[in-house]
């Protein structure tokens, strides 16, 4: 991307979050995803595969007017960012309108987020989970917490404010450590009794109040399985909208190979083993797939998530390592 582009690009949506007047300007060229009851609209390409659905000012206006919706309703949109050729992005919750009628006047239809997750790419996916957790922020700080007071947003959603007590509020992530525990040779994955059957994921944990990522991360493996990490390396970062918004901070670790031995927190988690480079590498070939229905074989989360980073991060060094 051009240096220039992307400044000017993040100079306009700076403007336009702390600037009402050309926010609501804004909408009037944006582009829309719209959610009822926080499923995302998908609507079906030409060939045959599903996409975000993108809706154009005008092409919305035009759906609200057949569903008897006042177009004004456009301006409770939130801004979400904008495209590469500078076209602001918004999400619209349409819970209040008639499901069925939307989805013919759109030619498309509003799918669980986590089943939309397996149906979209992974650039559509990331806008998709911001609009969705942005969307239900703003649905659940209609309230000051020091005063009960409505709280009232700005134009563009990036925050809300209680005039009874002048506190402001911005939309919250909670940080969240995930990390791939490797004894050199194998790696550690667990799950939990509420995960799809048969996948098991790198090793996670909320942040507590005051830790570093450091010390979040070796509280959590001890907790959860009873090792000493070292060798901290960071790999990356993602938003993940569930169960609300966390900010996954994903990294390496190893353990000594002769202390291996795991010793399950079984409250958190229904089972954790180690994992020969040879199943992983089989589980990650293996597609990503929502497998309602389907048996219990092991295979790994999809790529959308950062999980799937780490381990084929770990799959790649291993591989480099037995060369
Ligand atoms: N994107 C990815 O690749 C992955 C994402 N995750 C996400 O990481 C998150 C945390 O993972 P867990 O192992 O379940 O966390 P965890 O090991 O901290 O256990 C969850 C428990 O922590 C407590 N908790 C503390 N602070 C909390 C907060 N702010 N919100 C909710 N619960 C809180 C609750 O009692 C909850 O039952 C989950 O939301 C999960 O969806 C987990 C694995 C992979
Ligand atoms: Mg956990």
């Amino acid at each position: 991307r051009s240096c220039s582009g992307y400044v000017s690009r993040t100079r306009y949506l700076m403007r336009l979050r702390e600037d009402d007047e050309a926010c609501r300007e804004a909408l009037r060229s944006g582009n829309f995803l719209l959610y009822h009851k926080l499923a995302p609209l998908l609507q079906k390409t030409n060939s045959g595969v599903y996409k975000l659905a993108c809706l154009k000012a005008s092409d919305l206006e035009h759906i609200l007017e057949k569903v008897g919706k006042d177009k004004r309703f456009v301006n409770e949109s939130f801004l979400l960012g904008c495209t590469d050729k500078s076209e602001p992005q918004f999400s619209l919750e349409v819970g209040d309108l008639d499901r069925s009628a939307l989805e013919q006047e759109c030619r498309g239809m509003f799918v669980d987020l986590r089943k939309a997750f397996f149906m979209i790419t992974g650039l559509e996916s990331a806008l998709v989970a911001k609009g969705q957790a942005l969307l239900r922020w703003h649905q659940t700080n209609g309230f000051c917490s020091a005063t009960g007071q409505p709280t009232v947003r700005n134009q563009s959603g990036s925050f809300r404010v209680c005039h009874s007590s002048g506190v402001t509020y911005y939309p919250k992530m909670a940080p969240v450590v995930i990390v791939l525990v490797s004894d050199g040779s194998r790696c550690l994955l667990a799950r939990q009794a509420m995960f799809p059957p048969g996948m098991y994921s790198a090793l996670s944990g909320f942040c507590d109040m005051g830790e570093s990522l450091e010390e979040a991360l070796h509280r959590e493996v001890a907790e959860e399985v009873g090792l000493e990490v070292e060798n901290l390396q960071y790999s990356g970062s993602q938003h993940w909208p569930f169960p609300q918004s966390s900010f996954m901070l994903a990294c390496h670790a190893t353990v000594n190979p002769d202390k291996t031995q795991v010793n399950i927190d079984t409250a958190e988690l229904e089972d954790a083993r180690w994992f020969t480079f040879e199943e992983i590498t089989e589980a990650l070939q293996k597609p990503p797939r929502n497998p309602k229905g389907e048996p219990p074989v092991f295979w790994v989360p999809p790529p959308y998530a950062i999980a799937n980073q780490l381990i084929q991060e770990w799959a790649n060094q291993q591989q480099l390592s037995r060369k």
